[in-house]
């Protein structure tokens, strides 16, 4: 591409040495340059980009996007004040503004991200539509599933990834927008068309300090809407929760509103929560309608009424939202029944934060008849502050096996006894190793009672230190039942 044209977009601080004609790739990792390349030095948490700048150049970088001034011979230095944001509009620009051409969906939140980005792509397959999608469990294209080291990728990714949807012929994309991502320009340059608030609530506190920073970092994602009148978007916040207040605020465009509490445009009521689905009245603009469906839990009403105030906003009829809705099954690792042989019944799920789990466990208290028995474990080198209280949520249960989540370099005993400082009771064991903490829960199952897993949800791994070893809790679950309850 046109090198001139390709800066005549980002904010320059300064340029030394000439420009090349032309840019013939963009990358931000010194291992993939190729000659005629930019390379964009990005300050990491690991390692300085920068410090690999003469190195990109040795290689046949023809230009340089740094952050500071740089003493390099032969390839042009162009100081910008943030290359993480600068590479999102230079890379949009490179691929041709793919996110301007395709439906672009943007999903915000705590908790409930994959759910409702997950439910989304799988209704609108059901309305004929191509979707793609990309997010916690990785990038979805044409079924075909495409690991991420991100919720939200980085800012060339992301272009990549867009620009791959529309060359496949996508007429929508849905993606997982996470604050860390918002916060570190991973966004920049994606037009989005519809942006979507699930909740917030405690997480992250090691990354953003306090709740309202936190808060103000979700907000990004409404304000990059834009101020284009001319343009058709629009908002989906969550009533319920006070911060869709501040989000509607923050953007022009036409707000829809969905919760359960508070006045709101979709609301649900007469909710009926089954070990098989749920079933509610949907209260709309267009009337009341009967919903059956095949997610659990009060929360998947919430995530359901977000993706239905999407489609509806978007002009999709509400009758075939609503076909759409109840044809689609669980996203993966989300409340999901394991399909196990025994008398005892396993839920696969992602709680990973207070609120969620507290969610959790409210999703199968209507049809409980025996004890619960639920298994949770925290990340290592991650927000501290949350643990106490996930322990102290999951105390509802009547078991609680306390264990490891991903420990990194973190000691088991200093992740247990963070989590154990939060029990409400004295019914609860701690196994550092998930392996074993997994075979303790189903060991003390008894025929009727319910096991919740939370925290691994799609995930077939473990990482320790900064290795992932392969691990299944449904593997190492339906192992353990066939061994306790097989004939
Ligand atoms: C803390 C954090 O966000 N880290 C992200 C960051 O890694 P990093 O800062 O360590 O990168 P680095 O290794 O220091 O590299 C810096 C730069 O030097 C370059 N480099 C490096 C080595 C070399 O030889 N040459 C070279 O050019 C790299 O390509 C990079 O451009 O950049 C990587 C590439 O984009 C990310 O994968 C990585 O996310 C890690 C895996 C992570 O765990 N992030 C978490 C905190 C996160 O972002 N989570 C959110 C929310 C999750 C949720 O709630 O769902 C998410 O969106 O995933
Ligand atoms: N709307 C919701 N409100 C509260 N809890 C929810 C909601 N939706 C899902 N959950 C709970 O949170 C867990 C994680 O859900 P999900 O993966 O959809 O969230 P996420 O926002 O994508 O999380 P992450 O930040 O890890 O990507 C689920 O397994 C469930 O226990
Ligand atoms: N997708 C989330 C969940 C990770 C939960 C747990 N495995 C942890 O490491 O804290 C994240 O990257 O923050
Ligand atoms: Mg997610």
């Amino acid at each position: 591409m046109d090198s001139k044209q390709l800066f005549n977009h980002i904010s320059i601080s300064s340029i030394k040495g000439e420009l090349p004609e032309s840019i013939s790739h963009i990358t931000m990792d010194s291992r993939e340059i190729v000659p005629g390349s930019l390379f964009v030095c990005i300050k990491g948490y690991t390692v300085d980009g920068h410090d690999f700048a003469e190195q990109a150049v040795k290689q046949g970088a023809a230009v340089i996007l740094s952050e500071k001034p740089l003493n390099l011979e032969g390839a042009a230095v162009v100081t910008v004040p943030d290359t993480s944001r600068a590479l999102g509009i230079l890379a949009a620009r490179f691929y041709g503004h793919p996110s301007k051409r395709l439906n672009m969906i943007g999903v915000t939140g705590t908790n409930g991200k994959t759910s409702v980005a997950g439910m989304l792509h799988a209704m609108l397959m059901e309305l004929g539509k191509t979707s793609a999608l990309t997010g916690t469990i990785g990038f979805n294209l044409n079924g075909e599933l495409h690991p991420s080291a991100n919720t939200t990728s980085d800012a060339l990714t992301t272009q990549q990834m867009i620009c791959r949807a529309l060359e496949a012929g996508s007429s929508h994309m849905t993606m997982e927008v996470s604050s860390h991502g918002l916060v570190l320009g991973r966004l920049a340059g994606v037009e989005f068309d519809t942006a979507i608030f699930t909740n917030l609530t405690h997480d992250h506190l090691d990354f953003h300090g306090t709740m309202e920073e936190y808060g103000h970092a979700k907000g990004l994602l409404f304000s990059q809407l834009g101020q284009d009148l001319t343009q058709n978007k629009r908002a989906v916040l969550n009533v319920d929760d006070e911060w869709s207040e501040k989000f509607a605020a923050m953007t022009p465009f036409p707000v829809y509103t969905y919760g359960l509490e508070n006045d709101a445009m979709f609301r649900a009521t007469d909710i009926r929560l089954e070990a098989k689905g749920t079933s509610f009245t949907l209260q709309c603009p267009s009337g009341d309608f009967p919903i059956q469906m095949k997610l659990l839990g009060h929360f998947n009403v919430y995530n359901a009424l977000a993706a239905i105030a999407a489609l509806v906003a978007e002009g999709h009829p509400i009758e075939r939202v609503i076909a759409a809705l109840e044809a689609i099954s669980p996203v993966e690792g989300r409340m999901q029944m394991a399909e196990i042989d025994a008398p005892v019944s396993v839920f696969i799920d992602y709680a990973h934060t207070p609120d969620a789990i507290e969610k959790a466990i409210a999703a199968v208290e209507d049809f409980k008849t025996g004890r619960l028995i639920f298994l949770v474990g925290t990340g290592g080198n991650r927000d501290k502050t949350k643990r106490p209280i996930m322990a102290e949520k999951a105390s509802v249960a009547d078991y609680v096996v306390l264990t490891t989540d991903d420990p990194r370099y973190e000691s088991y005993d200093s992740i247990l006894t963070d989590l154990a400082a939060g029990m409400q009771h004295e019914q609860y064991a701690c196994i550092g190793d998930r392996e074993e903490a997994v075979r303790h829960a189903v060991q003390q199952a008894e025929a009727g009672d319910i096991i919740i897993l939370a925290g691994k949800g799609h995930e077939d791994y473990q990482i320790i230190e900064n290795t992932k070893y392969p691990h299944s809790d449904k593997e190492i679950a339906e192992n353990e039942a066939q061994r306790k309850f097989g004939s």
